[in-house]
């Protein structure tokens, strides 16, 4: 009653009020100020705007009419940097303190033979080599990711390297595009710079774990990823080409339209190598390194499988399988994990045994393949005392993940989603029993033993079948030695293209000595050791392969013409007057021969435009081609640029500052607590009913260990004798404090929270990865991963993109349908995620700020993109200017602990490692 009487009143109160429509909405159409005529024309909405808006976007008309000899020029636009730091220091100006260009937003980078123009939009990473920035190429009405090398020769030839693998493996291997490695398109120099453009990706693995709360992804996922993935390792086998650094943080997601399912590519082959120029030691980020690299055995292209393995592991659990502190550690998990120890023929011939093992046999077996003892292995390995005896220094030991249970044991016990019926919990415990045995196979310490990516693609888990008993691999069919496909093309302009890789007249001799020990059955293919150029132009003049020499550092005896479009021998020499190159462990590692005539003369061709360097590729040789024979993994002379250089040769501490960014900033928030910040709480998982496999998470419970932090600041432990320029990133420092643990996994999480569309509950950073990521509910594991039906439906549909089988048919094709790529799908019953509940997002960082402001750039001298021939350099080993950071010994630096990663990564991902860990 009382509230009819309230409105009554209130009417009869507004009714009181004389009725004033506003004078602008209800004025009379013609305004008694306007002329007739001129409204008539004129007719139109007049919208007044915001006073802040005209002082914004009319700004420069404001100026104008207050000074009308006001003169606008976008150049003199602050800058709005996306390099730090963003003083201009170096190179004229052009660089900063690490030598990175100083990019700005907008800022062109031009292939100066094609006049190609680059216009920088925004950087996507940071890594070792320089940045790597999104750009717009107006040309091609498209965004590319363009990897600006740092303005260092070490860095410039090794990422000549990478230039030349990437395009062998592209358009000799794979030229259709179906192997799931990174498309490289150009390549150019610009203000000293080599500038490497390739297809623009996404985010990559780690990130998405990452986005994900470190849970792992559903096994649709996994498997699904893990045939892609083993599309390019079966490529890289088949070039015999070593990835050497892969790992989650080098497999990027490729953009997608909707309605696609997601696609990897590998990137980053920087590290890489050929098979039989296994030069360098120290290799592999430490959490995917293999065993026979840290033991400094020889290697070959398994130690991808090995890493492989690690990542496909990764993925299911959210954490890496061995994140190792140290090597030591990290030997210590694989055995424990694994099971067992590497085998007597690789413990008696590695460099590094007596580090980490004991001999409690006899070793003087005739043959070295049985070098064991009543059976039993004659090495034990050191206890964590034994150890700090032999080394004076205790091992860096991390924290203990996953309650020192076996591979089995961990893979089992990772917890289920609540609420799964009986049946899909029995086809998820199934598939996890093949996924186990898919990892046996990976992790296998002998690398003779491990399987080949052919061998790993017929496994059940790859092909969805069903897990019916352990995989027995059939024998590696003999492949066709790669030297069989050499193909020389010779470009017009007189250089020579580098249509293929390897030369046919050189037979790998150091193949021999990888295989003559009987444990090694690897088919004893010939595969030439020369990665094109055979008779170009000047580029490799005799047999010796010292004629292809890049560059012309070298000793005395050993010097040769550089042939270069930038003259790289001098980069900083021309920028900042000073002999950086006498320090150059480029120039160092060049003292090494083959003296059997392995050359690698490098002909990287550019794709958009062939050799848009103006030069003939085949000029480019890569230092290391120049490897003591007979020893493909073995390890030749010690580098004197690298050897005894615990860290990297390239001072990646040095340069350190900006690089935080390797994981992209919507990865980082930026405030992660530093180890040293972070209770070392180590969680352990404990299962009540181990027999059961319906545990949660509520069955992983936390307890505090007393042994301490992980902390392992990256010490310089005993180096090896060759570091690859990128070694610096391939230890991390001990962050593993800050990795989420099993005992907080959330059964109610999935990776659906990274693949859906739309949630209030996301994150703005999690809209835009998925946005980004363009992986959408469209493709939700739940609806075509999980169950059945979807999957067929999808197959059959018309979805195109169609991914025809490539050219290395390693895949078995018979049993199981095709995707939607035309890969075979696996069995749909066998797909099912860990968790399918949609959840609360939990995930809210936000990217890192990466701009700066305020530096002008000078005065820019003319481009160096012509071919030079340098005049042979002789100081190069006469102890010159060293990397700012460079301390002892250490040409270029040894590595100091990164500010930013440390506080970023735990685990070995961050990469941002300069600590050299025993
Ligand atoms: N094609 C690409 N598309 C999108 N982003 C890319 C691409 N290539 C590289 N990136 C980004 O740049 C980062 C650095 O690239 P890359 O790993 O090739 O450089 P790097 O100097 O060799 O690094 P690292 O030190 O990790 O070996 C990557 O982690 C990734 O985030």
């Amino acid at each position: 009653m009382d509230e009819v009487n309230t409105t009554v009143a209130v009417d009869e109160s507004l009714a009181s009020i004389p009725w004033r429509p506003k004078l602008l909405v209800f004025r009379p159409y013609a305004a008694a100020v306007v002329n007739r005529e001129t409204r008539a024309q004129n007719l139109g909405v007049f919208v007044k705007r915001p006073l802040v808006s005209r002082l914004t976007k009319d700004i420069v008309e404001t100026y104008r009419k207050c000074n009308p000899q006001f003169n606008y020029s976008d150049e003199l636009n602050p800058k709005r940097f996306l390099t730090t730091p963003s003083a201009g220091v170096l190179n004229d100006g052009f660089d900063n303190e690490n030598s990175d260009f100083i990019l700005s937003v907008n800022c062109p980078l031009v292939n100066s033979e094609t006049q190609r123009r680059y216009i920088v939009k925004d950087m996507l990473g940071q890594g070792t080599f320089g940045q790597v920035a999104k750009c717009w190429v107006a040309e091609l009405d498209r965004f590319v990711a363009v990897k600006i090398i740092k303005n260092q020769p070490a860095y410039y030839q090794q990422a000549l390297v990478e230039v030349s693998i990437l395009t062998t493996l592209n358009k000799k291997f794979d030229p259709e595009d179906k192997n799931h490695i990174v498309r490289i398109y150009d390549y150019f120099v610009y203000q000293r710079h080599l500038c490497i453009a390739f297809e623009l990706l996404d985010g990559n693995l780690y990130e998405l774990i990452k986005l994900n709360k470190f849970h792992g992804l559903s096994l649709g996922y996994v498997q699904l990823f893990s045939k892609q993935i083993l599309y390019g390792l079966a490529l890289m086998k088949d070039a015999a080409i070593i990835h050497c650094d892969l790992k989650p943080e080098n497999i990027l997601l490729c953009t997608r339209k909707r309605m696609e399912p997601p696609e990897v590519k590998v990137i980053d082959f920087g590290s890489a190598c050929m098979e039989d120029h296994t030069v360098y030691s120290y290799i592999q980020s430490r959490y995917y390194r293999s065993p026979e690299v840290v033991l400094g055995y020889r290697y070959t292209t398994a130690i991808d499988m090995w890493s492989f393995g690690c990542i496909v592991a990764e993925l299911f659990l959210g954490l890496p399988l061995f994140p190792g502190a140290s090597e030591f550690d990290l030997l210590k998990r694989m055995i424990k994990i694994n099971g067992g120890q590497p085998p007597d023929y690789v413990l008696k011939e590695a460099k590094n045994t007596s580090k980490f093992f004991k001999c409690v046999g006899s070793v003087n077996h005739e043959d070295g393949s049985q070098a064991s003892y009543s059976g039993r292995s004659i090495y034990q390995a050191l206890s964590e005392e034994e150890y700090e005896a032999r080394e004076m220094k205790k091992p860096s030991i991390g924290k203990e993940y996953f309650n020192h249970m076996n591979l089995e044991g961990i893979v089992t016990k990772y917890p289920y989603r609540k609420d799964l019926t009986k049946e899909v919990l029995a086809r998820e415990s199934q598939m996890r029993l093949s996924l186990i045995d898919f990892l046996k196979g990976l992790v296998e310490f002998d690398p003779a033993k491990r399987w080949s990516p052919l061998q790993a693609s017929k496994h059940p888990f790859v092909t969805g079948e069903p897990f019916t008993c352990p995989y027995k691999p059939a024998p590696e069919t003999p492949r066709v030695p790669v030297s069989h496909n050499v193909k020389v093309d010779h470009h017009p302009a007189g250089g020579h293209w580098f249509a293929a890789g390897l030369s046919p007249n050189v037979l790998g001799g150091n193949r021999v000595a990888m295989y003559n020990n009987s444990h090694f059955q690897v088919m004893p293919y010939a595969h030439g050791g020369n990665f094109g150029s055979l008779g170009s132009h000047g580029s490799y003049n005799d047999g010796t392969g010292l004629g292809s020499s890049y560059g012309s550092y070298g000793d005395n005896s050993n010097m040769l013409a550089y042939y270069s479009p930038v003259g790289p021998s001098a980069m900083n020499n021309y920028a900042q007057n000073i002999p950086v190159l006498g320090s150059s462990p480029d120039a160092r590692r060049r003292n090494m021969q083959i003296p059997h005539g392995n050359g690698f003369a490098f002909s990287p061709a550019g794709y958009f435009a062939p050799m848009s360097l103006g030069t003939s590729p085949s000029q480019f040789t890569p230092p290391y081609s120049q490897v003591t024979a007979g020893s493909p993994g073995h390890y030749g002379p010690s580098s004197p640029a690298r050897g005894n250089c615990h860290g990297s040769p390239l001072g990646k501490g040095t340069v350190s500052g900006n690089q935080m960014n390797r994981r992209k900033g919507w990865g980082y928030s930026g405030n992660l607590p530093t180890q040293e910040s972070t209770p070392s709480a180590h969680w352990q998982g404990q299962f009540p009913d181990a027999n059961s496999p319906n545990l949660n998470a509520g069955n992983w419970k936390q307890q505090q260990r007393n042994s301490g932090n992980a902390v392992a600041h990256g010490s310089f432990g005993s180096g090896k004798p060759l570091l690859h320029p990128k070694s610096a990133t391939h230890d991390k420092p001990e962050t593993s404090g800050s990795l989420p643990d099993p005992g907080d996994w959330d059964p109610n999480y999935s990776d659906e929270l990274l693949l859906q569309d739309d949630s209030s509950e996301f994150s703005n950073m999690t809209m835009e990865f998925n946005k980004s990521m363009q992986i959408s509910q469209a493709f939700a594991p739940t609806e075509s991963f999980v169950g059945v039906g979807r999957l067929n439906q999808m197959s059959n549909s018309n979805m195109s993109t169609q991914r025809p089988n490539g050219p290395i048919q390693a895949f078995p094709h018979a049993e199981a349908s095709p995707d939607v790529h035309g890969h075979p799908m696996m069995n749909s019953s066998h797909l099912m995620p860990h968790f399918s509940h949609f959840a609360p997002s939990r995930l809210g960082q936000q990217p890192v700020q990466r701009f700066s402001h305020g530096r002008s750039v000078g005065a820019r001298g003319g481009e160096w993109n012509h071919v030079k021939v340098q005049a042979p350099l002789s100081n190069y080993s006469s102890g010159g200017q060293r990397s700012p950071g460079s301390n002892n010994n250490a040409p270029w630096g040894r590595r100091g602990n990164h500010p930013i990663a440390a506080n970023i990564l735990p685990s070995s991902h961050g990469g941002n490692e300069y600590g050299r860990i025993a």
